[in-house]
């Protein structure tokens, strides 16, 4: 963000938020009410009309009267007067407790939601921990230890709340980092901590408002309490604990003391509760239809554990050559660790996509393709990992990549464009600050150039009237444009390899055709490796120089787009053509694959395909099928291959 993004507030947008808090009762009311106790508590010393300890002994226990508002207590001082002088301790103590809590847990609970891992696991144990101390025992020690210090004590109370308010951002920021504008911030190489900050933290902040309101009043009633049962605030110092005691002390003399100060508790704890709710549903509104939260894609439960079968090398088998590679994945197997222990979720992928070159991946759902993307751009799913093989781009092996070398890597060296482009952008900027921010992540530009490459990439993607598009907010263009507007996040980087997962799913069909020609035309004007993922033939057949089919975790078989399509080999290639909707004949069924794909963890021993195979012969279920090239241009993991080729040869 710039110095100018940073600096002073826009005066309009202050006076805009003035406006929308002011329309709304819920947020005015207890606002006002709060200011109002604010200004009497800090400027008690010029507003009060008595000094705190000044005592008339002839008004003692005297109810509210034109010289005493609220009445006096039982050494006749002013209670108006000592409930404003006690207040500004009241509103420091909160403060103290409360802004501790939030500093510390906010940043965890982000961090630890979006990145997981063994910081997580350490900082959950550790807050398990500290939730486990009797915190009213800590507080007496720490008062006896402190002098009866109230900041000791609010230092307290600040620490032992943390472990609570980071389970709450953890837990919200897991539900949001789910969400694709999220996944497609990290992806184009925004640290973790600026992708918290820009586009998480601006979703969950009501959230926390809430939770802060009600840590706000929890202080007050243990400070109040502290106070009340004079461990805090030295009598004859005004505290609003120490005078609700007194009040209790003189029930019977004088049932009036107790109202104001309990009165006053009361309403200022209402009055927070109300904010934060409020300001919470606000927050909420302002996000209601730009974004549709997106539930994660649905993951086939794992069967029970069935230790994956060994395939064999298929160093025999040559992919389709491919030149000047900028991507080469070799045998990659990822594995998950599952509740049925660890299972395979790809096996023995091998591919290489060539400088200009475009590469599909298409299969039926779940047959691990977007499983191998994930793989090449280093973003696997919490507790699936490579065991076994290579990846390397740009022929520096990336296995062994850390954090940091990854964001270097990806939205610079690797891009990615998601299916849900509407979500993979956040609704709460313009188009412009997006590409700005996806500019400015990559070179060190002034915020003039970089929405002027903003717009040079706009024009990039073939986006009419970029000045225009730059102003507006992602809910308020097409599905079709907010796909072109994501390809031009991720063309910010000018990346070498961009992975695109089913880019066109979610648009209509000419849509669809438009950004799949827009690709090839980057790709042309750019040079840039395209591995697209689609379930689309279609989609292949228009975008990619080769096609890799894949079934149940595995490459099945492999050749230029053409070949596949017009010769296929294996026999769920051929059904996966047949089962194409666009081809079927009017008036015809659709000709669908009988069964469905088994799940990672019950892969059978031998070929993947056999239990839907019409073609099925003893051979294809006694051992694991090896990647073979039967012919020039033909890769294929089937027993049946060879023969096939020499038949129709
Ligand atoms: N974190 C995970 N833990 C266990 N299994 C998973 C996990 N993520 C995905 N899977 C499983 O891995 C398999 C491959 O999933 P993947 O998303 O790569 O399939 P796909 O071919 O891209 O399908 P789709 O087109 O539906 O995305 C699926 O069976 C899926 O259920």
């Amino acid at each position: 963000m710039s110095a100018q993004e940073t600096s002073m507030p826009d005066v309009s947008v202050l006076r805009r938020v003035l406006r929308r808090v002011l329309r709304r009762p819920r947020i005015a009311i207890p606002a006002v009410i709060l200011v109002l106790e604010l200004i009497a508590s800090f400027g008690a010393r010029w507003l009060a009309p008595y000094p705190p300890q000044q005592a008339d002994f002839t008004a003692a226990l005297a109810g509210p009267s034109a010289k005493h508002l609220l009445g006096t207590d039982r050494l006749g001082r002013d209670v108006l007067s000592r409930l404003m002088y006690g207040g500004a301790d009241t509103f420091r103590e909160i403060a103290i407790a409360v802004v501790i809590t939030l500093v510390i847990a906010v940043p965890l609970g982000l961090v630890i939601g979006l990145r997981r891992g063994p910081l997580d696991a350490v900082l959950m144990r550790t807050a398990d921990v500290v939730m486990s101390i009797p915190g009213i025992i800590l507080l007496l020690i720490v008062l006896a230890l402190f002098a009866q210090s109230m900041t000791a004590a609010m230092v307290v109370i600040g620490l032992l709340s943390v472990p609570g308010m980071m389970r709450v951002v953890r837990s919200a920021t897991l539900t949001v980092g789910r969400e694709t504008y999220v996944a497609a911030a990290r992806v184009s190489g925004l640290g973790t901590w600026r992708v918290a900050r820009r586009h998480v933290l601006p979703r969950i902040t009501g959230l926390i408002l809430v939770n802060a309101a009600l840590a706000c009043v929890g202080t007050l009633l243990i400070a109040s309490g502290i106070n009340a049962i004079g461990l805090g605030v030295k009598p004859p110092a005004p505290s609003w604990g120490g005078m609700m005691a007194d009040a209790s002390q003189t029930l019977n003399e004088s049932v009036w003391l107790a109202v104001p100060t309990g009165g006053l508790i009361a309403v200022t704890a209402a009055a927070l509760i109300v904010l934060g709710d409020g300001l919470r549903d606000m927050l909420a509104e302002r996000w209601s239809g730009a974004s549709v939260a997106v539930p994660a894609r649905r993951r086939r439960a794992s069967g029970p554990a069935v230790a994956a079968a060994a395939v064999p090398e298929s160093d025999d088998a040559r992919l389709p050559a491919e030149p000047n590679p900028v991507v080469r994945l070799t045998g990659v197997t990822v594995t998950a660790d599952t509740a049925a222990g660890a299972v395979d979720l790809i096996s023995d992928v091998s591919l290489t996509v060539g400088q200009g070159r475009t590469v599909g991946l298409v299969g039926e759902s779940g047959c691990g393709k977007s499983m191998t993307g994930l793989a090449l751009l280093g973003l696997l799913p919490n507790g699936a990992r490579v065991s076994s093989g290579t990846v390397e781009i740009d022929g520096v092996d990336v296995g062994s990549f850390d954090a940091a070398q990854w964001r270097a890597l990806r939205g610079g060296t690797i891009a990615f464009v998601s299916q849900e482009p509407m979500v993979a952008l956040d609704p709460l900027f313009t188009i412009g600050h997006l590409l700005r921010e996806a500019v400015r992540t990559h070179e060190k530009l002034s915020r003039k150039q970089a929405t002027l490459r903003a717009r040079e990439l706009l024009t990039q993607v073939q986006i009419p009237d970029p000045d225009r598009v730059l102003k507006l907010h992602p809910s308020q263009i097409s599905g079709g444009m907010a796909q072109r507007v994501s390809i031009a996040v991720a063309l910010a980087g000018r990346p070498r390899i961009l992975v695109a997962d089913e880019p066109t799913t979610a648009l209509d069909v000419t849509v669809q055709r438009e950004i799949v020609q827009l690709l090839r035309t980057i790709q042309r004007d750019t040079g840039m490796a395209l591995l697209m993922i689609s379930h689309d033939w279609d989609v292949i057949a228009e975008a990619c120089d080769t096609a890799l089919v894949m079934y149940a975790g595995q490459v099945v078989e492999a050749g230029p787009t053409d070949r596949v399509m017009t010769a296929p080999v294996h026999p769920y290639t051929r059904r996966l053509l047949a089962a194409n909707p666009r081809l079927a004949a009017v008036g015809e069924p659709i000709p669908t694959i009988p069964g469905t794909v088994p799940s990672p963890g019950q892969w059978p021993v031998g070929c993947h395909f056999a239990d839907r195979c019409p073609d099925r012969v003893d051979r294809c279920t006694q051992a694991p099928i090896a990647l073979t090239q039967p012919g020039d241009d033909v890769v294929a993991r089937c027993v049946l291959a060879g023969e096939e080729l020499e038949v129709s040869s």
